[in-house]
């Protein structure tokens, strides 16, 4: 089997933490070390100049090449125009985006740099998988260096519609861009239409078949893969974790009152100021519930240099305030708003014993925390999921309470049906959306790519089957 080269912003270099380690981190890693290759990206450290050389870590047979990044590509590349521009574009928030000449160059100038410092580590046999919005011109970089191999992307943000799109000045580059890659994978099919509609409407390409299109002189094979979690391990971690610990120290503080959960990083596309009002709301509306349930909200810090991402941490402190001083007593809060980044471990045993989990953003590629909730339920008496019809992951969970995040009221009456739902109802709800979990695992997510992305040969094999005057047509996959 070739090896595979994973370029992410950031790697996941297994050390002392790295039980703590992401799924997705886990299923690169175990892809990585089957088949051997090397992960390259940002070492998530800063320093005063981006590094000349990448730092090397060889554990078995993988390579972890990362570079620490200067404080201006760490400010115009990754705080400027990956976040500060592409994310709230990507996630509909164009109010939000800010179009800034300097943060456009640094992000090209970080993707060039690291397509030069990737490539001496690429080998003549390998396959590229390259992940998320933040290096999509890494890819014709790497083309421009003279690299032919099989090279796969795979967005985790939702793609915007061409409308929206379009807003970007430097919409053409960036769509020509993925259109470098021989394989573009997506989290939905809403996502796919999306860049599709800008290939046929706007970039005067074609759709050959299903998967097919052809652009910017290229053949792109384009698909839908929905990002899975460690169902195995969330469901082991939930049992043990409500036995001991946090979870047992939680379910006491509770005295026997519900209780409601919402985890997220600290971001705006996760809705939670809306979540807070809709909670309000359900409060206001549905005053039995007072004194008998509690949300807790767990949203870490996140690109806390970001402007934006500031100004949210102000509002939600804002927002439970007032709900707390409007609704608390003596002795019930309504509302515990955490800070605090907590190991998925934990965060299965909180699932467990909460009633209700909350997954409201206001647009999402998929949200693992909607998947990692059910994974976490008590098959005898499963919790509820609220879950937004933005977010990717409702197109697999439909069976979850589906609702509009901006309409508060109907959030709210749908916190109150969670709560009073009969059990009967709840299992049913929840075992279809096990199901789902089960069969989309993330194992299931990696293998459907990369068999896929293998199915492209390399310069070698194309070599070598033109040596023996064998060269087939389903070859030309890579280029028209
Ligand atoms: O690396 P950060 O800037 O700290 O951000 C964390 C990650 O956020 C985004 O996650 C996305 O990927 C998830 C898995 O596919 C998906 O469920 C979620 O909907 C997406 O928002 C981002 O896309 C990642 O690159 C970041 O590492
Ligand atoms: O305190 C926390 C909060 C979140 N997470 C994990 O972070 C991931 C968040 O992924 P998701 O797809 O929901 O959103 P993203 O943050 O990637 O946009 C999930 O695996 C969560 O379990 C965590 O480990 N600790």
């Amino acid at each position: 089997m070739s090896r595979l080269v994973v370029v992410s912003n950031r790697v996941a270099v297994p050390d002392a933490q790295s039980a703590t380690a992401g799924g997705l981190a886990v299923a690169l890693r175990d892809a990585l070390q089957s088949c051997g290759g090397v992960w390259f990206g940002w070492s998530g450290k800063t320093a005063a100049q981006t590094a000349e050389t990448p730092s090397i870590t060889e554990i078995g047979p993988v390579t972890y090449a990362t570079l620490d990044l200067g404080r201006k590509d760490y400010n115009e590349y990754y705080n400027g125009f990956a976040n500060r521009t592409l994310w709230p574009l990507f996630h509909y928030r164009l109010d939000l985006a800010e179009f800034s000449h300097e943060n456009y160059a640094g992000y090209l100038r970080v993707n060039t740099l690291f397509a030069e410092k990737v490539r001496p580590l690429i080998g003549d046999d390998d396959h590229i998988w390259v992940h998320d919005y933040h290096m999509i011109p890494l890819g014709r970089e790497l083309r421009a260096l003279g690299i032919e191999h099989p090279m796969g992307f795979y967005l985790h943000t939702p793609f915007p519609a061409m409308e929206v799109l379009l807003a970007l000045p430097s919409h053409a580059l960036l769509v020509e861009s993925l259109c470098a890659y021989d394989v573009v994978g997506f989290q939905t099919e809403n996502d796919l239409r999306a860049f599709r509609d800008y290939i046929v409407h706007e970039a005067n390409g074609e759709e050959l078949d299903a998967t097919t299109m052809r652009a910017y002189g290229r053949l792109v094979h384009t698909e839908v893969f929905p990002i899975g979690i460690e169902r195995g391990q969330m469901e082991a971690a939930a049992e043990r974790a409500v036995e001991q610990g946090a979870a047992r120290r939680l379910e006491r503080t509770l005295h026997n009152r519900s209780l409601m959960i919402g985890v997220d990083r600290l971001d705006y596309s996760k809705g939670i100021p809306d979540r807070f009002k809709s909670f309000e709301r359900f409060l206001e509306l549905y005053p039995a519930h007072r004194g008998q349930v509690s949300m807790m909200q767990i949203a870490p810090l996140s690109r806390s240099e970001v402007p934006e991402y500031k100004n949210i941490r102000d509002t939600l402190e804002g927002q439970a305030g007032y709900i707390n001083g409007r609704y608390g007593d003596f002795d019930w809060m309504p509302l515990h708003y955490l800070t605090k980044n907590f190991q998925r471990e934990t965060l299965a045993g909180f699932f467990r014993l909460s009633r209700v989990g909350v997954v409201t953003p206001l647009r999402d590629g998929m949200n693992l925390v909607a998947k990692e909730y059910v994974a976490s339920q008590d098959p005898q008496y499963p919790g509820v999921l609220v879950l937004s019809r933005f977010a990717g992951a409702a197109r697999e969970l439909d069976t979850a309470l589906l609702v509009n995040p901006y309409d508060h009221d109907a959030v709210a009456a749908a916190l109150n049906q969670g709560l009073v739902m009969s059990l009967e109802e709840r299992r049913e709800r929840w075992q279809s959306m096990m199901a789902k979990v089960r069969e989309n695992s993330l194992e299931h997510w990696r293998e459907r790519f990369l068999k896929v992305l293998r199915a492209v040969p390399t310069p070698m094999a194309l070599q070598s089957s033109r040596d023996t005057g064998a060269a087939s047509k389903a070859t030309s996959v890579a280029g028209a």
